[in-house]
């Protein structure tokens, strides 16, 4: 396991180990209960059934209404977690090294001794944790863009898959939007490659803020993006790509380096492939593009 990806995991700023509680009330669970729970967190290296294993095993101790785990790489909530009067806070410390914080919610009060049964169950899961996060790391780095921290072309081709078979499950539908930025080239060129990167990254904020949380937003790499909307989005996919297309050409360094976007949408037709569908989104765009750049067109 490489350095850099263990750094990568860890919280910030977190105190050394000596600070976190003991309590003198505890007394040890016993080997029996310590065992079953290890014993089901060594079976997966799934972050949220990690969650969920952990968070029945805090029940036990004390009803909750909502545990969540705060990371490095992401917030993750246990199943219907509400938020309630109590609250106890607590931080997952491996070697001197913040895994997580947990926060923990009930309608019955965190009492010193709960608080230490809790830091015990912790304990047990610290390096089931630790396993988990550096493979969701992993899993992470493979499917998202490093630049903007959107998915990537792997990510996209697993993501279209899924939502044509649900189409065909539902007979519904799906739609691809191909986005290529226009004249991206010259600031290359006349400003440098890192003036590129802040457009892009640029780019990737100013379509994430348009696009509705749901929505899935990839980049292929170079100058080329891609949305992906689900059936109740398809009938305004018009609609979305032009917004999108504003939404560029009145981002602030787009502007100043006269960078604006075409986009190309394909909906999915019964009995289309992957690949036809995206040939067709890709054929609008090449549309788009003859057409004068700046604007949307239809497969
Ligand atoms: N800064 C930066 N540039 C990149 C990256 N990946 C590819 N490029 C560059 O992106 C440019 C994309 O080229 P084109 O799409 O042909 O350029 P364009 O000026 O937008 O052309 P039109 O689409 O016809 O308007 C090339 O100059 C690539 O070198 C990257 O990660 N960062």
């Amino acid at each position: 396991m490489s350095l850099c990806l263990l750094s990568e995991i860890s919280l910030p700023d977190a105190p050394s180990y000596a600070a976190v509680a003991t309590d003198e009330y505890w007394r040890a669970p016993t080997v029996q209960q310590h065992q079953s729970l290890l014993a089901q967190l060594q079976t997966t290296l799934d972050l949220r059934e990690q969650l969920q294993l952990f968070s029945m095993a805090a029940g036990n101790i004390l009803p909750l209404t909502g545990l969540e785990l705060q990371t490095a790489i992401g917030h993750y909530g246990a199943a219907g977690s509400a938020s309630a009067e109590f609250q106890h806070r607590s931080l997952l410390m491996l070697k001197e090294q913040c895994l997580a914080k947990l926060h923990y919610c009930s309608e019955h009060p965190f009492t010193p001794l709960v608080c230490s049964k809790l830091q015990a169950l912790e304990v047990e899961w610290l390096y089931s944790l630790r396993n988990a996060l550096v493979v969701t790391r992993l899993q992470q780095m493979a499917l998202k863009d490093t630049l903007t921290g959107l998915g990537n072309r792997r990510f996209f081709d697993d993501s279209l898959d899924k939502a044509i078979q649900l189409a065909m499950r539902s007979q519904s539908c799906c739609a691809v939007l191909l986005l290529d930025l226009d004249n991206f080239k010259q600031v290359n060129d006349l400003y440098g490659h890192t003036a590129g990167d802040d457009i892009l990254i640029a780019v990737a904020k100013a379509m994430h803020s348009t696009l509705r949380a749901t929505d899935s937003l990839f980049r292929f790499g170079g100058d080329e993006f891609a949305v992906l909307l689900s059936d109740e989005d398809v009938a305004s996919s018009e609609l979305i790509a032009r917004r999108l297309v504003k939404a560029i050409s009145r981002q602030h360094d787009c502007q100043q380096h006269h960078v604006t976007a075409s986009i190309g949408i394909a909906h999915w037709q019964p009995g289309q492939t992957q690949a036809e569908l995206f040939s067709a989104a890709d054929k609008a765009l090449y549309l788009a593009k003859e057409a004068g750049k700046n604007r949307v067109r239809q497969a």
